[in-house]
């Protein structure tokens, strides 16, 4: 697909977002990869979909790309979602490696976090209205789908060996450079359960594309805070991820199940329901200045139903 074009949903409603470590999906046969382009650009590599044994497909993107050539801060995460929707993905299960901020939450464990604090620094683009001339505010008190972090808790016995925590707080920090210690301990007195660099905005996007969106966060390290344990280092990450990586396998496969019921099979759409159709409620303007937009075209690859097939 090249840039500008009306999207060709495909039935590929399943997507996963793999994070750092974690750059395939192995258990699964592969039977496509696609290069998408964006009204965005490209996102951040291929996507390859695979075939569950039950006939379902479910697309894989590696954030940082396959490599992990892409900062943080540069990932293009407009395309990655939009590259997503424009399959036809209605659910992103992602998974995030992240610092705890909680003794509690050991390297290793995960968690399945319900709340979201922004310490980005307005560098991320981070709407896709942006430019567009459309006004829209999306819904965001409850960045995650409450109903897909049950779902995913439900298949906890998968990894008996780790604690998956079923809720808390993530603040997503800027980066690249880890934080300090006097902001680690600043973020633990807001409340917050683990530090990552990329929950914002792609929770944010998801919710705008109308996508049911969770993210498996997974302990790597103690950040700066903890007095006797030296302050967070790439390499210390790595060392755990080897570990979370395979859980996570682990933790989606079992999951899968349940969630391809869920995405392909159940006609009441429960899980999904809460976020499809729910930018009808966005808009600032009437329809008939929206329909006079400059960005409309452009809008039209993730909103056919807003904006109207060509
Ligand atoms: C390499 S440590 C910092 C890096 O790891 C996390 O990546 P992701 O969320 O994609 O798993 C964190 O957010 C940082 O981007
Ligand atoms: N301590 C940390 N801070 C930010 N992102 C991280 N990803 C993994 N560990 C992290």
């Amino acid at each position: 697909m090249t840039g500008g074009q009306t999207a060709c949903f495909r039935d590929v409603r399943i997507g996963v977002i793999g994070g750092t470590g974690l750059y395939s999906l192995d258990g699964l046969d592969v039977v496509e990869t696609v290069a998408v382009e964006t009204p965005w650009g490209p996102p951040s590599g291929p996507i390859t979909i695979a075939e569950s044994s039950r006939g379902h497909k479910i697309a894989f993107l590696a954030r940082h790309g396959p490599s992990h050539h892409v900062l943080p801060s540069e990932v293009n995460y407009r395309a990655n979602i939009a590259a997503l929707k424009s399959l036809g993905v209605q659910v992103i299960l992602a998974f995030s490696a992240v610092g705890s901020l909680r003794e509690e939450i050991r390297p290793g464990d995960f968690v399945l976090i319900d709340q979201i604090i922004d310490r980005t620094k307005g560098v991320r683009a981070d709407s896709f209205f942006t430019g567009t001339g459309v006004t829209a505010h999306a819904s965001f008190g409850e960045p995650v789908s409450a109903a897909l972090r049950a779902l995913v808790a439900g298949h906890s016995g998968a990894v008996p060996a780790i604690a998956i925590h079923a809720s808390g707080t993530s603040v997503c920090m800027e980066g690249p450079a880890f934080s300090t210690r006097a902001e680690s301990n600043l973020y633990r007195s807001w409340g917050a359960s683990v530090i990552n660099m990329t929950n914002i905005p792609e929770a944010k996007l998801a919710r705008e594309a109308e996508i049911t969106y969770a993210v498996v966060c997974m302990a790597t390290d103690y950040d700066a805070w903890r007095e006797s344990t030296e302050p967070v280092t790439v390499a210390e990450v790595m060392k755990t991820m080897t570990v979370n990586a395979a859980n996570a396998k682990a933790l989606l496969l079992a999951a899968l199940p349940d969630l391809e019921q869920a995405a392909y099979c159940d006609p009441a759409a429960a899980l999904t329901q809460p976020e499809a159709g729910s930018m009808q409620y966005a808009f600032q303007q009437p329809p008939e200045k929206q329909a006079a937009a400059a960005g409309r075209d452009k809008l039209r690859f993730i909103f056919p139903t807003y904006f109207g097939a060509k």
